[in-house]
């Protein structure tokens, strides 16, 4: 209320409780005046206190608001790199698990799983172009003498240098599964037997080059294989590979250290 506002009611109140003036004929109409500009001023204040208090709530809400989707976006953030990082994990494990269902655990080489695979796609590839490839078993000698004399631990790690000589030794699109304990089967794609005999001897020769230290002496190893190459309509898992198996149990039993081909 004004200075001006104040001292004009003063007066009016002044004028109105005067008993001097009580039967003016204007007193009644001043009266009513008074009380409807006092009842107007009641109203308006209320009116103003009413939208003050709407308006802190509309601040606050929109704080609130503005809190609350501050905090679901951040919880949104967190939920992002919570499943971005249990996706990483599940392509990790995935990828683990095909490493151990494909691959030897021992030698990190191909198991018979990953071969078989690999066969059946050159199959697919050979009914388009036609070409030859030759499959090669190849078994350690006498490796019973090396757990039984050495521990099982100078096997397992015999076993280790091979497959790195292995891998070392073969092309990149040839391929070198642990078939068993001691045994070894190779694929050597687009290759006939001739060139293939050649490149399996010389494997051998790496493979009784592989110093093999126990204590202060060095043992050295050697290997027979078989080959046979496989021919057109050929079931490959079944009838090339027990041709090669013949042919690795001839190189067995004249003598070892060889390699025989199957030529039947
Ligand atoms: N250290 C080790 N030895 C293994 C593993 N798997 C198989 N062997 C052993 O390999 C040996 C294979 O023996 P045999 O089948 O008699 O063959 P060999 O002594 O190599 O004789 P030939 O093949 O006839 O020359 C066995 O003593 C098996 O215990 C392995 O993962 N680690």
């Amino acid at each position: 209320m004004t200075r001006d506002e104040t001292s004009l009611l003063a007066r009016v109140e002044a004028l109105l409780a005067d008993p001097a003036h009580a039967r003016h004929p204007l007193h009644e109409a001043l009266e009513d005046l008074y009380r409807h500009h006092l009842e107007e001023k009641e109203r308006l204040e209320r009116l103003i206190s009413i939208s003050d208090t709407y308006q802190r709530y509309a601040r606050e809400d929109e704080l609130s608001a503005r809190q609350r989707y501050d905090k679901a976006l951040k919880r949104q953030a967190k939920l992002s790199r919570i499943s971005d990082r249990y996706q990483q994990l599940m392509r990790e494990h995935n990828l683990a698990l095909k490493q151990d269902s494909t691959h030897d655990p021992l030698t990190g080489l191909p198991n018979r799983r990953l071969f078989g695979e690999r066969l059946k796609q050159e199959a697919k590839c050979a009914k388009r172009h036609p070409q030859s490839y030759t499959l090669a078993m190849l078994d350690i000698d006498h490796f019973k003498r090396i757990n039984d004399r050495h521990g099982h631990d100078v096997g397992d790690q015999v076993l280790v240098a091979i497959a790195h000589v292995m891998r070392q030794e073969l092309r990149d699109y040839d391929l070198c599964a642990r078939w068993g304990g001691e045994e070894f089967l190779l694929l050597l794609a687009d290759t006939q037997l001739e060139e293939a005999h050649a490149i399996v001897d010389r494997l051998r020769q790496r493979l009784s080059e592989i110093p093999i230290t126990v204590g202060d002496m060095t043992l050295s190893i050697t290997a027979s294989a078989g080959l046979s190459e496989h021919r057109n309509g050929e079931n490959p898992l079944e009838e090339t590979l027990h041709r090669a198996d013949q042919a690795l149990l001839r190189a067995k039993r004249s003598g070892r250290d060889r390699s025989c081909v199957d030529l039947a």
